[in-house]
């Protein structure tokens, strides 16, 4: 495909986007109809979506219009691409740009357009994160690096990066966390590698992994991982421990590659019903990786900028409240429940856990820590509240 075809796709599937077919949906029913692209230019095309989804405000003024065209035509404009080389019209291109649109779009307007945020969250994002806003907004339209979690029960950092080499996938060491590798080169191979399928690297981001690295796990000890999903932080813990681990969430369907993933990690977890959690326990340690905005991944899911509303998060608010003081009532004296999130906004952060230990007596904050994504990771945030009875 030419680049002018691969922006014509990217055009077609974002109006779908906006016509209300989750992005994703749109890609894949795209890729099923185009079978003469080829995986780079499915992979370009994309990044094209993906950077709009990420850029859609700032990409729709300086396009003058919230129309796939539009967004392709203000990240062409952005980029300071060659127009009529693009919206060339010969055969699968975008059609020549009229009189109209070569005197559309404007520059965005200072504030949410410009940084790329929805009006209404702008005093929430702002008040997180203070003198920060504008940078973490900015790297927030940017694509997301990708990072590896080095299972060191198999292999050591250095040696996993050497095995990643030989098959093609250039890492460095990140600085976060003592397992994270950054993909530099190769990433789009990491799923058929050897080191993947033999359980030596996992995909995870670098703040997931500081904030694991962060927990107080030792051997022996009995930990639950309450909102387990997929098990990205399960698995990360029990490479770190000899740790007696069991598995629960509220939608067991969403553990479902948990047992495969184990496996592969060569670890053991035991998979807990909710009716199951009381009679299982106490634990030493229970992990709540909430349901939450999602807002320090916003560079990997961009349409959660835009699908979260005041409703949606005030629920998701209610529900992380539940969560910590169910899991509160399984932590055996002494133990610690670890409260994560990867949102930026303090409303899901600081402020639960404030009200958590308000409302309950005999709990203290230990530690907490966040990350803003400045420092090359996602945003995440961790708080580790102690037991005292
Ligand atoms: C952020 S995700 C967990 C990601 C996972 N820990 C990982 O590292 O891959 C949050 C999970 O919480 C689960 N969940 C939502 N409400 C819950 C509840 N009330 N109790 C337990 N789990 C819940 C969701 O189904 C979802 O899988």
């Amino acid at each position: 495909m030419t680049p002018a075809a691969r922006v014509q796709a990217a055009i077609e599937i974002l109006d779908e986007y906006l016509a209300g077919k989750p992005a994703e949906q749109a890609l894949t029913g795209w890729a099923r109809r185009s079978r003469y692209a080829g995986s780079g230019d499915r992979a370009a095309v994309r990044d094209h979506v993906f950077d709009a989804l990420r850029n859609t405000r700032s990409f729709a003024a300086v396009g003058g219009a919230m129309t796939g065209r539009g967004l392709m035509l203000g990240a062409a404009r952005l980029a300071e691409q060659d127009l009529d080389t693009l919206f060339s019209g010969a055969t699968y291109a975008p059609t020549p740009l009229s009189p109209a649109e070569r005197d559309s779009g404007h520059p965005p307007k200072p504030g949410a357009e410009a940084l790329d945020l929805p009006d209404w969250l702008m005093g929430d994002f702002s008040g997180s994160l203070g003198d920060n806003a504008e940078a973490v907004a900015e790297v927030l339209k940017q694509r997301a690096p990708v990072h590896l979690r080095v299972n060191t029960a198999k292999m050591t950092r250095s040696a996993a990066q050497g095995l990643l080499r030989e098959e093609g996938i250039t890492c460095v060491p990140h600085a976060a966390a003592d397992t994270a590798l950054e993909v530099k080169e190769g990433a789009r191979r990491i799923r058929n590698s050897q080191a993947y399928r033999d359980g030596v690297v996992e995909l995870q981001d670098a703040a997931s992994q500081a904030a694991v690295q962060m927990l107080p796990l030792r051997d022996g000890m009995r930990v639950l991982d309450f909102c387990a999903g997929g098990g990205g932080k399960a698995l990360a813990m029990a490479a770190r421990a000899g740790i007696e681990l069991y598995a629960h969430d509220a939608d067991p369907a969403r553990m479902s590659d948990l047992p495969k993933r184990a496996a592969r990690a060569g670890i053991e977890v035991k998979i807990l019903k909710s009716g199951d959690l009381q009679p299982a326990g106490p634990f030493d340690l229970v992990l709540c990786d909430v349901p939450c905005s999602g807002s320090g991944t916003w560079r990997r899911a961009p349409h959660g900028k835009w699908s979260l509303t005041p409703e949606t998060l005030d629920r998701l608010r209610n529900s992380q409240a539940q969560i910590l003081c169910e899991a509160a009532d399984i932590v055996a004296p002494n133990g610690v429940l670890a409260y994560m999130t990867c949102s930026l906004l303090e409303v899901e952060n600081d402020a639960q856990v404030s009200v958590f230990t308000e409302k309950t007596r005999n709990w203290v904050l230990q530690s907490k820590r966040s990350w803003s994504l400045l420092d090359g990771t996602d945003g995440f945030f961790t708080a580790h509240l102690k037991r005292l009875d």
